[in-house]
């Protein structure tokens, strides 16, 4: 008989952060948010050197806190930059392991959550998943044109969270996701806008490789020609411009810190760089959302506003200001990623779903 009460581990990590819990079935039983201030974690050469430390850091919460792991049933972790593939919940397998350690698609922090997964999961004999990975790819052909026929525009969002929230809100509305236009807007350490049509992701600003508003961490879209003037100046190798736009840009260039309750607080205390810097990501992300209604032609039923950032109230504020006109906005703060990592897990494990074998289900075709 299947086994009625499963314990599951789930792990996300962020850019700012790894967020963990243990869930009884649906039930978070301990959630914990463990920040990481960009000094600690930017004295890593790359994302994937983090990974002792982050490992440790959830095993050594799990033991203050009391939580026995051999009493786990599976281990699910956040999927990183892998393939581009459909939505779902994939077993960790050996193929996935290496394209997370070598980021097939890029570096990412997500790119540990498998990889952190697998290793705990294998010293207690059970299985690892991923589930909704960053790259997560519908993109309509029409949106994978760049304007450079030898750069194809690619998927790489909060695709966990922005379909979570997207459901629970089409919840809410006493509607189904797979019937509303959307637009669901993510604001963490990075910030994606995400246009949802009837259930499908048609369109999405890559926030990490620089497109759309800058965010505490990331570039965003920043003027081409200075871009390639800065990369042959001779100042810089490949990988510290990659730096420089994913990890030291936005308000850690700016201001020094990603922390948005640190710039809120020198706000407060009168410092106007901050105030400028703070109303010009608002500024970016009420543009960028007002291309994603046209990508609907105005027909929205509604804009989300999710992840940490949305706790700020001020700056919810200064966005909603700008875009109320376009739709109802919708405030989730902060982000509904543990629960859908641990139903995920659940759908396979109480067998209403078949894991996905990483990378052999369908593969996006190139447009061009
Ligand atoms: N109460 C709050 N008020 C304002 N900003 C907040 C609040 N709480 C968290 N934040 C800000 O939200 C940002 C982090 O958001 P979040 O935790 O969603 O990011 P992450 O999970 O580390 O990265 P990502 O979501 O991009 O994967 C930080 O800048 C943090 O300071
Ligand atoms: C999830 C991909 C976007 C980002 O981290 O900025």
């Amino acid at each position: 008989m299947a086994n009625s009460e499963y314990r599951l581990l789930v792990i996300n990590p962020g850019s700012t952060s790894t967020k963990i819990g243990i869930f009884d079935n649906e039930r978070g039983v301990f959630e914990k948010t463990i920040r990481h201030n960009s000094e600690e974690i930017n004295t890593y050469e790359n994302i994937i050197d983090q990974y002792e430390f982050r490992k440790n850091v959830i095993l050594e919460t799990l033991d203050q806190e009391g939580f026995n792991i051999s009493k786990l049933d599976a281990v699910v972790g956040r999927g990183g930059l892998l393939r581009p593939i459909v939505g779902g919940t994939y077993s960790v397998n050996d193929q996935m392991l290496e394209d997370l350690r070598n980021g097939f698609s890029g570096e990412h922090a997500s790119n540990l959550g498998g990889i952190i997964a697998f290793e705990i999961a294998s010293q207690l004999n059970i299985p690892s998943f991923i589930v909704d990975p960053v790259v997560v790819d519908e993109l309509q052909p029409v949106a994978r044109l760049s304007g450079v026929p030898e750069i194809e525009r690619k998927s790489i969002f909060h695709a966990l969270n922005q379909k979570a929230v997207a459901r629970r809100v089409s919840k809410q509305l006493n509607q189904r996701y797979e019937d509303l236009r959307l637009i669901v807007t993510h604001m963490g350490g990075g910030i994606t806008v995400g246009v949802h049509e009837n259930g499908r992701v048609i369109d999405v600003n890559n926030g990490l490789h620089g497109e759309g508003p800058f965010s505490p961490e990331r570039a965003g879209t920043v003027p081409v020609g200075d871009l390639v003037s800065m990369c042959f100046s001779g100042h810089y190798y490949a990988d510290e411009i990659m730096k420089k736009l994913v990890g030291q840009a936005g308000f850690v260039g700016y201001l020094g810190t990603n922390d948005a309750v640190k710039v809120e607080k020198m706000i407060k205390e009168g410092n106007e760089k901050a105030e400028l810097v703070y109303e010009a990501m608002a500024y970016q992300v009420a543009k960028e959302i007002g291309a994603a209604s046209a990508v609907l032609s105005g027909r929205v039923d509604a804009i989300i506003l999710t992840g940490g950032l949305a706790y700020g109230k001020e700056f919810v504020e200064k966005i909603t200001e700008r875009v109320k006109w376009i739709a109802d906005v919708i405030v989730h703060p902060g982000e509904n990623e543990l629960q859908a990592l641990a139903e995920g897990g659940l759908r396979v494990l109480r067998n209403e779903e078949d894991a996905k074998e990483y990378p052999n289900s369908p593969i996006v075709e190139k447009v061009i």
